[in-house]
């Protein structure tokens, strides 16, 4: 598993990356969202040593990253502008990185050819910037490493290329346990792919839950009664949110959903809807409860 530990990453005086925590295990997709500048690039980038960090560590499978060559062998990272060599075509790039990783899969590198469907003889620098990110992820995917590092991988891309590519990444969880930490700055994008997604702002970790969990802990209920809103009710519910329109309430409330369906109908309520909310507005709602003003970080 990759684990980072209080991890901070300073520009000349700006820290850009203010102790910065994460768990992350195998086989799972973990979704980095923030705005720009928020410091997500600088993360992984200090996370796969590509920077060198002021303090804090990053490990896999409890050992360190930095300066151990066999450890980042077993990581590959697509950043947000990948890099060619110039001159080199996609056949070219693909022995290169034969040859410094040892897990490099021929195989896959083959059925990936059809599934692109690049020219792999062409320069990958005269490429549209669309096509060389998609050229990344297929070379990504075919070193074969236990871990990928995507920085905004799906920006660029048109509507199917990004389905296809989450598609193959997925596969690649599920068949062989890889381990995905992905950025992005929207969370609709990421919202049925990850396993765990964190909100980054100002190089810091505001926010970090399991998605699952997340979905079947909040809900939105809309309820009306013929006496009003009954106190007691507001006070046996954990309430995040409560809009009043009319004779109906917009109440955005935590717990299983069971447990507020009953507690709610014992109060015979004349109108009664149970939803799931959006990662959006899950984080949405959660951030207004620890004083983030969502509308200013605008994801
Ligand atoms: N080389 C650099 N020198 C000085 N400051 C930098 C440098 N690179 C990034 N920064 C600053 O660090 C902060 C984080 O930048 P970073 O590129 O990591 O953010 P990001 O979340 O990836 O943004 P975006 O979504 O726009 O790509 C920003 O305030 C940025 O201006």
């Amino acid at each position: 598993m990759l684990r980072v530990n209080g991890l901070y990453k300073k520009y000349d005086d700006f820290e850009a990356i203010k102790n910065v925590s994460l768990y992350i295990p195998r086989g799972v997709v973990y979704g980095l969202i923030g705005s720009n500048g928020a410091g997500k690039t600088t993360l992984l980038k200090t996370v796969t040593g590509i920077f060198e960090k002021d303090r804090g560590t990053v490990t896999l499978n409890e050992k360190e990253i930095y300066e151990n060559v066999e450890a980042k062998k077993k990581i590959f990272f697509i950043a947000d502008n990948p890099y060619f060599y110039p001159g080199y075509t996609v056949k070219d790039m693909a022995n290169f990185y034969k040859t410094v990783y040892e897990t490099w899969d021929e195989v896959k590198y083959e059925r990936l050819r059809g599934i692109f469907k690049i020219d792999e003889n062409k320069k990958v620098r005269n490429m549209s910037k669309g096509m060389q990110k998609q050229v990344a992820i297929w070379l990504g995917l075919s070193t074969n490493t236990d871990v990928l590092i995507l920085d905004e991988p799906l920006d660029g891309l048109d509507a199917v290329i990004r389905q296809r590519v989450k598609k193959l990444i997925f596969h690649e969880v599920i068949d062989r346990q890889l381990t995905v930490l992905i950025s992005s700055h929207n969370l609709r994008e990421l919202e049925d792919f990850c396993d765990y997604v964190a909100i980054l702002h100002s190089g810091e970790v505001i926010l970090e839950k399991e998605v699952e969990k997340l979905k079947s802990s909040i809900f939105k209920v809309e309820v009306a009664f013929n006496d009003g809103m009954p106190e007691e009710l507001m006070k046996r519910i954990k309430l995040i949110k409560a809009v009043q329109k009319g004779r109906m309430w917009v109440l955005v409330v935590e717990g299983e959903r069971i447990e507020i369906e009953k507690t709610i109908q014992s109060y015979n309520p004349i109108l009664f809807d149970i939803v799931s909310l959006t990662l959006e507005e899950i984080f949405m709602y959660e951030m207004e409860g620890i004083g983030y003003e969502y509308e200013n970080i605008n994801y």
